[in-house]
């Protein structure tokens, strides 16, 4: 059964008796208060909520009137019907404008019910009504507060509602609120495009779409936004509004494409990295194949990178890799690629070419800019790189074998010696695979003995007496016969092993000095230094050898080539000041070749410059050789420095340098690289067979 609580504002106990006994026809389950004073109406509207109130117009302590400002006063909408005896026309209007919803005579108590019922059911619509009011405010509060972007469009696209955030953004005022503009207005034709054609009757079909869109601000910038569109129906089922919620992802998608670009770029050079290198490059493959176009992929590798490293630290060697990158770019336009594949490797991706001979192009305009030094902790630097090349379609139809191609020349100009280019050629394969085999027997080596030492002798020109004798590391290998250490000392460089075998060669050479000199035999050793021995520990070794076979310092010459020691002239004063103060001479081998500065040279605590055995072998028939031969001999005299040279083949040669006060020669004219027993009946004579006829 419904309640019905009813508030009864009557003096007159036999009134209200006769109100409630009409109520009581209603089937309410009834509660009544009968009240007759403003007091005691205030506390039955505290205790307690009130369905309807009946009240008298007129009553010794209370009135109508009274009751209704009462109500009004505390803000409460409960139907309120007068019920009074004699009323007339003009207080029946004054208490209606006061705010009751109906009169009744008391005469007339057939009325009450029907009135009590419809005053009963519109204060229930005016409650909804009122809630649902509420509701939208709240609504429409939240709306303005959210950051994100929410617009009312009808199905022509003209904006009826629009948020604080989307006002802002679109940079409307506030009055200004529902312009009844387009919202295509505020949109990048992509998505304008996207709304029309895909978006809009798809939420239309399906009422909801969701996806990626971009919303355009005041000034026209994008702003890329993760975007829902509602359809909207009218009372008749018809479409008729859409809505927009769109939310900001600037910030999610420069944290994308920063994962992106970590995913697919070298985090110290910021290059491309293998993954994206090979996604460059099998696009560039698929398109070369449809416009029927030339590629090349160029392999280059740095030369001797871990002497950087080693001697200037790792920092240094990242600095240098950041330039070299640097350096790259600028020699490649944009739509080619440079990426660092690995370590001190990049790959060099060029489309759209001609000719074979572009690449080559290229290669000169890397080499020249890379051939200035580069400035690493105060240091000048000097970087060559090795650089091989293979061309689609001639040397592979897909990436991987591009890339292998590329790998097998870089691999043949870096076996050919530094600063070298190749391009690809099918023989390479085998060459590839046999320095493979090479490079696992000479890991061997070592511990099967296999490395044995020649002599090679060298003549002093004022006495004709053979001082100084170079030692040469030969290869005794159990099926290639003596190995030649032009093969396998690049081999031994690129391995690191040339540490190993080089202070093996250096105690070799010490221990056989020291046993001539036992013999009464005093001559003084020279022994190459390859550059990674040069940056690796070269003063405690020598150190330690020298003592170990006390052997006089000064019996062991040093052969550092020249650009070993202009590669890094701090750290190489530093080392060769040291060898000095030991004692040991030291000579500048192959001197000529490299860019020896004159001012570091005389800085440099030498005792002799071996010339290069290219500028002597053309000797005779080439003016421009013997001036190089002549002037170094020249510069050795001025610095104080003894001049060897080196590769003399013919008494005429060996004429020339004796002419020029040459101080020694060394070459097949005085004899070849030889096993130490063979250089006795030599150094016994201490006679040369071949006599210099003046
Ligand atoms: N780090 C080390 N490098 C070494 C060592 N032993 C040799 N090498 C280097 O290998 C290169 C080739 O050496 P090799 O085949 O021994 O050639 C030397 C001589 O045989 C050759 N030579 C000497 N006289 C003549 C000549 O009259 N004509 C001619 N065509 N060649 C001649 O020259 C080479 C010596 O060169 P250099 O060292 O510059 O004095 C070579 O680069 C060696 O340096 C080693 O133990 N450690």
């Amino acid at each position: 059964m419904r309640e019905l609580r009813a508030l009864i504002i009557e003096d007159s106990e036999d009134d209200a008796t006769l109100l409630i006994h009409q109520l009581q026809r209603t089937g309410y389950q009834l509660f009544v208060k009968r009240v007759e004073t403003r007091e005691a109406m205030l506390e039955a509207l505290q205790k307690q909520h009130w369905d309807i109130v009946l009240s008298d117009y007129t009553m010794p302590r209370f009135s109508t009137l009274e009751a209704l400002v009462l109500l009004h006063e505390h803000g409460l909408d409960i139907p309120f019907i007068m019920v009074s005896g004699t009323v007339g026309e003009d207080r029946a209007v004054e208490v209606m404008k006061a705010g009751a919803h109906d009169y009744i005579m008391k005469n007339n108590l057939s009325r009450l019910l029907p009135a009590v019922e419809r005053e009963l059911r519109e204060a229930e619509s005016r409650r909804q009504r009122q809630a649902a009011d509420n509701e939208r405010i709240r609504l429409s509060s939240i709306l303005e507060i959210t950051p994100d972007f929410v617009a009312i469009t009808d199905l022509k696209g003209r904006i009826h509602y629009i948020n604080r955030a989307g006002r802002q953004w679109l940079g409307l005022d506030e009055e200004n609120r529902c312009p009844m503009t387009l919202l295509a207005d505020y949109q990048p034709s992509w998505t304008a495009a996207l709304m029309e054609n895909s978006a809009i009757p798809y939420a239309l079909e399906e009422g909801v779409w969701e996806g990626e869109m971009a919303i355009l601000d005041s000034e026209g910038l994008e702003i890329p936004v993760s975007q829902v569109i509602l359809s909207h129906q009218n009372q008749q089922n018809q479409l008729e509004f859409l809505s927009t919620i769109a939310r900001d992802i600037r910030e999610r998608k420069h944290y994308e494409q920063e994962l992106q670009h970590q995913v697919t770029h070298d985090a110290l050079t910021h290059l491309p990295n293998r993954i994206l290198l090979r996604d460059r490059l099998s696009r560039a493959l698929a398109n070369a194949k449809r416009e029927q176009h030339l590629i090349a992929v160029l392999f280059l590798d740095i030369d001797n990178f871990k002497q950087i490293n080693d001697a200037l630290g790792h920092l240094a060697g990242d600095s240098c890799l950041r330039m070299v990158s640097q350096r790259l770019v600028q020699c490649i336009r944009t739509s080619d690629t440079v990426g660092r594949y690995g370590g001190d490797e990049f790959l060099i991706i060029l489309s759209n070419l001609h000719t074979p001979s572009d690449v080559e192009i290229i290669v000169k305009k890397i080499r020249a800019t890379l051939s200035q030094p580069f400035r690493i902790n105060g240091n000048d630097v000097f970087i060559t790189l090795s650089i091989g090349a293979s061309l689609y379609p001639r040397d592979g139809g897909d990436e991987e074998n591009l890339l292998k191609s590329s790998d097998t020349a870089m691999c043949t100009a870096k076996h050919t010696g530094r600063d070298q280019f190749r391009f690809y050629a099918p023989k390479m394969k085998d060459r590839g695979r046999e320095l493979l085999a090479l490079e696992t027997d000479l890991r061997r080596a070592l511990e099967r003995e296999e490395f044995i030492l020649h002599y090679q002798p060298q003549l002093d020109l004022s006495t004709n007496q053979i001082t100084t004798v170079e030692a040469l590391v030969r290869w005794q290998h159990a099926q290639r016969g003596l190995v030649s250490p032009g093969d396998f000392i690049p081999l031994l460089e690129q391995t690191g092993l040339i540490i190993e075998v080089g202070n093996w060669i250096l105690e070799t050479a010490c221990k056989q000095a020291q046993a001539w000199w036992a013999c009464g035999y005093p001559l003084r050793i020279a022994v190459n230094c390859s550059a990674h021995q040069f940056q690796q520990y070269l003063l405690d070794t020598v150190h330690q050898l020298l003592q170990k076979h006390s052997l006089n310092p000064a019996c062991l010459e040093l052969e550092v080539t020249e650009s070993v020691v202009m590669q890094d002239v701090q750290y190489a004063t530093h080392i060769l000041e040291h060898l000095k103060a030991m004692g040991v001479t030291l000579a500048i081998d192959d001197f000529g070749t490299g860019y020896s500065s004159l001012a570091y040279l005389k800085r440099f605590p030498i005792h002799s410059l071996k010339i290069d055995h290219s500028f002597v072998h053309e000797l005779s028939d080439d003016s421009e050789d013997a001036a190089i031969a002549e002037a170094i001999v020249l510069l050795g005299h001025s610095l104080d420095l003894e001049v060897v040279a080196e590769g003399v083949e013919s008494e005429a040669q060996a004429r020339f340098f004796q002419n020029h006060q040459c101080h020694r020669i060394q070459g097949y004219w005085i004899g070849r690289p030889m096993p130490a027993e063979n250089l006795f009946p030599l150094i016994e004579s201490r006679n040369v067979k071949r006599r210099i006829v003046n």
